[in-house]
C-alpha cells in the first residue's frame, strides 16, 4: 500500500470576461468578450483516523468558494494578479491563492469546455 497515492478532486464553474492588450487593436482576442470556464483542485493525502477524508469537501468548497466570487462576473483584467489573464494565469492565480489555505493541495487545472483548452499548474 505504501506506494499508493490518495486524491481527492472538487470542480467548480465561472463565467468571466477579458480581453488582451498584447494584440493588435482590431483583433478578436484584443475586443471584450466572456467564456464560461471550469475548474478542478485537487489536494494528496491520508485519510484521518476519525473520519476517513483527506479533508472535507465542504471545507474544500468553502475556499473555492471565496476564490470563485472574485472571478465570477467579472471582468478578469480587473481582477489584481490577472492583468493578462490568460488561461494559464488564471491558474496560477487560483493554485497560489489556494496554495496558502489549502494543506496538500497538488494541482489546479482550469478549462474552457467550449474551445477544449485546459490549463494544469501541479506541484513538483
Ligand atoms: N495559450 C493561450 N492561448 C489563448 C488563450 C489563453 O488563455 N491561453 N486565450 C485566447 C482567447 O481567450 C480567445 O478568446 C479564445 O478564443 P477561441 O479559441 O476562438 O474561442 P471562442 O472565443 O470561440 O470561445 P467561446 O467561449 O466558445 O466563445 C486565445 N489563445
Ligand atoms: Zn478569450
Amino acid at each position: 500500500m505504501s506506494n499508493l497515492r490518495l486524491e481527492i478532486s472538487k470542480d467548480f464553474a465561472f463565467d468571466a470576461a477579458h480581453y488582451f492588450e498584447h494584440k493588435e487593436k482590431d483583433h478578436p482576442f484584443s475586443r471584450l468578450h466572456g467564456h464560461s470556464f471550469q475548474g478542478t483542485v485537487t489536494l494528496s493525502g491520508s485519510p484521518a483516523e476519525d473520519s476517513g477524508m483527506v479533508k472535507d469537501f465542504w471545507e474544500i468548497d468553502s475556499e473555492i468558494k471565496a476564490l470563485r466570487d472574485r472571478l465570477d462576473h467579472r471582468l478578469l483584467n480587473e481582477v489584481e494578479g490577472l492583468e493578462h489573464p490568460s488561461l494559464e494565469a488564471v491558474a496560477l492565480w487560483v493554485f497560489e491563492r489556494l496554495d496558502a489555505v489549502l494543506p496538500g493541495l497538488v494541482s489546479v487545472e482550469i478549462r474552457r469546455p467550449s474551445c477544449g483548452e485546459k490549463a494544469v499548474i501541479r506541484r513538483g
